[in-house]
């Protein structure tokens, strides 16, 4: 390792010791933390088996950067390059679309074969794999609504993608020895104020607990459910809003998923965390970047990004909280969004277990505001840098934005030749 990224973290060490930080040990803890990287950055939501249907679900990708992939074998590829640049052993996130298969299977068929590829790809790169059934982008889905349909079918029909992909979860959990945990984001509702906003919301719920009827154990996977504001043609009124999703989480035994874009412009998730472990056992997060909008910009080290991680670490959360991406920018290379978003998320955890919470917590307690906010603020120009630097060259990946040129590299000999 580079003698100046010795040095830099010893002098870094030395002034976090004094306020009784052990850093070895916080990097050791650091590397315990697996981030579930979203595949859907690496082709805009497109997926495979539907490629001529448009995104739906009022969801959007903007831009045309050029080289996203393809095929299985692309995306695959495009991820490991990706995970070569993170520091740290992760876990992949996908859905349903993403079956890898020849066979003309629809959603409601779909079995664990048509994931195998994947398997066997995770086992020999030793990720976990999350998954997600997809109610969006479908023949089925286009009038806006799936699992709360008035249509008895077209529900069914959905339940039926609901059971089948805890089963392919399941699947997942079993061979590769990782809990999966399968998210259920379901976009069904109305531009315009309904007349009828119960109905809808009984159907979802009745949906839902027949999906969730066949008991799996939580060894293999959990069942997470996802709330949401507002879409792009769900404007006034979205059946699984967070209040629905709050309460089936509590009364159901779900994991609750909150994404950081599925709020009021100035809610952020990470004042909602403490709240929602105090009645849910386990939490999944969408870190994701709103901007103006759920746009799913990349993560960058903001404000909200730090808070989040502040509340895992203080609370002592981290063990009951999955944490997933899910941000998907289709104007910039396809994995730098990946490397970008994956570092800030793990740098924002170190910076937060670089904090002598102890002591700001007795500060607090002591109504000691002043020490409170003096060392707050003191702490965001210590020397966390060196330290992340460390933790990147030990790791065996690229020191601050020396993977950049890594990605420049692919992106010439393998991307733009696609
Ligand atoms: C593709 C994902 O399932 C989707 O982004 C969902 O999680 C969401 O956040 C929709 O806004
Ligand atoms: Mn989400």
């Amino acid at each position: 390792m580079d003698a100046k990224i010795v040095e830099n973290y010893e002098y870094a060490k030395g002034l976090y010791s004094q306020h009784g930080i052990d850093v070895d040990q916080v990097l050791n803890k650091l590397a315990d933390i697996k981030i579930s990287l979203h595949c859907w950055q690496g082709d805009d939501v497109r997926g495979f088996l539907f490629r001529d249907k448009a995104l739906g679900g009022g969801i959007a990708v903007t831009g045309s950067y050029p080289g996203r992939a393809g095929t299985p074998g692309e995306l695959r590829q495009d991820l490991e390059k990706a995970l070569s640049l993170i520091p740290g052993k992760h876990k992949v996130n996908l859905h349903a679309i993403y079956a890898d298969t020849e066979e003309k299977v629809d959603l409601d068929q779909l079995e664990p074969r048509h994931f195998q590829s994947w398997v066997d790809w995770a086992r020999e790169q030793g990720l976990g794999l999350d998954f997600n059934p997809t109610c969006f982008s479908h023949p089925k889905a286009e009038d806006g609504f799936t699992l709360s349909h008035p249509d008895r079918k077209i529900r069914d029909f959905w339940i039926a993608h609901g059971q089948a992909s805890r089963r392919i979860a399941e699947y997942f959990g079993k061979e590769l020895g990782q809990t999966c945990v399968t998210n259920f984001w379901i976009p069904d509702g109305y531009k315009d104020t309904p007349v009828d906003r119960l109905s809808p919301r009984r159907r979802l719920k009745e949906a839902l607990d027949e999906i969730f009827r066949e008991a799996i154990d939580p060894r293999y996977n959990i069942d997470a459910v996802e709330s949401k504001l507002f879409g792009i043609g769900s404007e006034s009124y979205v059946v699984g809003s967070h209040e629905f999703y709050m309460g089936y989480a509590m009364s159901a035994g779900k994991a609750l998923c909150l994404d950081a874009g599925h709020f009021h412009p100035t809610e952020v998730i990470s004042n909602k965390i403490s709240s929602v472990l105090m009645f849910v056992d386990q939490l999944l997060l969408h870190v994701s970047r709103p901007v103006r909008w759920d746009s799913d910009h990349v993560v960058v080290m903001d404000d909200e990004l730090l808070e989040i991680a502040r509340e895992l670490v203080r609370g002592e959360l981290l063990s009951r909280t999955h944490v997933g991406l899910d941000f998907f920018d289709g104007s910039i290379n396809h994995v730098a969004a990946w490397v970008i978003g994956t570092r800030n998320t793990i740098k924002a955890l170190l910076r937060a277990m670089l904090e002598p919470v102890e002591r700001l917590k007795a500060a607090e307690l002591d109504k000691d505001y002043t020490t409170r906010l003096a060392l707050t603020e003191e702490f965001k120009s210590y020397p966390f840098g060196a330290v992340w630097d460390y933790y990147c060259a030990r790791s065996g990946v690229p020191v601050r934005e020396q993977w950049l040129s890594e990605v420049q590299a692919y992106e010439r000999d393998v991307l733009l030749k696609r």
